[in-house]
């Protein structure tokens, strides 16, 4: 059961979810009444068998694409690290590049209709707090670029008008928000499913609101369960530095999120 769960939690690591608990018996991430009330939350998720394993009912739309809202320079910052990614040749081979954009939807599950546990957590109305407004360009318009070799990512990001703190720039909670996701996505990247610890931020100069700049996640370490992550945030051509951030991620099971301390 807990393998299903994982496999619908799925979004953007639901591999590593599954990965995570490979080995792991039930009992030892769920106390017996709340294993009682996943199985029967997940009886009203339906129809389970008949559905492909993507927690969506059609084709989930990746919002970190190029949209009208995205500045010359967003759309060049984007274009260059495409220009980086696996291409098709003419021949219609492979091309490796160092580099890949991860998708960002904005939500992980649609289903889930009751059950106590899960209703805490899986909501129909939930969604990922960077991507719930539709006016485009309005919040956090961003795209993540990982570069699995090194161990490091990047993020292109534009600030939009409604995350205005000082006048005129971007609120500190906003940046730490983006920091949040980003280094967390690297974290799961490498990791498997992680929950922020800790997160230090210096903010060195004041973010324009509409700039865009550079994310740039680099794996510090991974000790047991920690993953530390550094994050540096520039102006595009990397001349200026407006934040800098340390990061701590601990690997959790599924049971976590429904309370279970193991
Ligand atoms: C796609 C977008 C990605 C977005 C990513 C966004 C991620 C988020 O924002 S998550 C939301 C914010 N975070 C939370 O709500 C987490 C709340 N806290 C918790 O759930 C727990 O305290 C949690 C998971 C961090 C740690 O769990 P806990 O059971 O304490 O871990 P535990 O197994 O005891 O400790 C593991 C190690 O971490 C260390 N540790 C735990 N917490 C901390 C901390 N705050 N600071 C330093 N070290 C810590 C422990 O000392 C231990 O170290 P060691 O292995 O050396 O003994």
């Amino acid at each position: 059961m807990l393998r299903h769960i994982a496999r619908r939690l799925g979004s953007l690591h639901g591999q590593q979810i599954f990965n995570g608990l490979k080995g792991i018996s039930p009992d030892q991430l769920l106390s017996k009444e709340i294993h009682r009330h996943l199985q029967s939350s997940l009886e009203t998720i339906s129809p389970i068998s008949t559905t492909s394993l993507w927690p969506f009912s059609s084709q989930p739309r990746d919002f970190s694409q190029p949209n009208s809202s995205w500045s010359p320079e967003m759309r060049k910052v984007y274009d260059d690290y495409i220009g980086l990614c696996d291409t098709d040749s003419e021949n219609g081979e492979k091309q490796k590049g160092p580099w890949r954009k991860l998708p960002s939807y904005n939500r992980s599950i649609k289903y889930a209709t009751a059950g106590i546990h899960l209703s805490k957590l899986i909501q129909a109305k939930a969604r990922l707090f960077t991507r719930n407004v539709k006016d485009q360009g309005a919040t956090f318009e961003y795209v993540v670029f990982v570069n699995k070799e090194e161990k490091r990512c990047v993020c292109v990001f534009q600030a939009g008008h409604l995350l205005e703190g000082a006048p005129g720039h971007v609120h500190g909670g906003a940046i730490a928000t983006i920091i949040d996701t980003v280094t967390g996505t690297l974290a799961g990247f490498l990791s498997g499913p992680i929950m922020t610890a800790n997160l230090n931020i210096d903010y060195r100069s004041p973010m324009p609101l509409g700039s865009v700049v550079l994310i740039h996640s680099a794996l510090d370490r991974i000790e047991r369960k920690k993953t530390y992550i550094t994050c540096k945030v520039t102006s595009t051509d990397e001349s200026k530095l407006y934040t800098e951030a340390t990061a701590l991620f601990v690997s959790i099971g599924v049971g976590h999120l429904f309370g279970s301390r193991n």
